[in-house]
């Protein structure tokens, strides 16, 4: 799998722990910083990775910030994305079987080490079910032409 990985100066420590265990499993990474952990803001690399991902078919990203909840909000503004925020194996989990995320956020303030590499065993090792849930996936992504007329 391919996967474009971001953070703010709030997740900027585990993003290192996270592109090396995805690297460490044998999928193709692609660092989009920062590069430091100077104070930046979380927007402007929940875009990047957000563009990334729209602009690479099949390829997932990962945004990290002190709670995960401003990248998940800042990334879901950019069309074609279906960005989680999630805080243990469950969620990461469901995020892809129901929902076909293809962002996983979460929060280096929030969540350790073990149960951030439990999240994404989770998000990589999980398919979309599709079924009843392709439907409801589709409603969500309806949502953007609404926004776009
Ligand atoms: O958006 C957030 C809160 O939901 C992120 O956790 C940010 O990382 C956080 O707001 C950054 O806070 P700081 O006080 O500027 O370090």
């Amino acid at each position: 799998m391919k996967f474009y990985v971001g953070s703010d100066h709030a997740g900027f420590a585990v993003k290192a722990l996270v592109c090396n265990y995805l690297s460490s499993k044998g999928h193709e990474v692609i660092d989009l910083g920062p590069d430091s952990a100077d104070r930046v803001d979380y927007p402007d690399y929940a875009k990047k990775v957000a563009d990334a991902v729209v602009g690479n078919e099949g390829s997932f990203g990962i945004l990290i910030c002190g709670t995960g909840i401003g990248m998940s909000i800042a990334a879901n503004k950019v069309d074609g994305i279906r960005a989680a925020h999630c805080n243990d194996y469950y969620t990461a989990q469901m995020a892809r079987a129901h929902n076909n995320a293809n962002i996983l956020c979460f929060g280096e303030r929030v969540s350790g080490p073990g149960v951030i590499e439990s999240m994404l065993d989770a998000f990589i090792n999980t398919e979309f079910e599709g079924g009843r849930h392709e439907n409801r996936v589709e409603k969500i992504m309806s949502l953007e032409e609404r926004q776009n007329a």
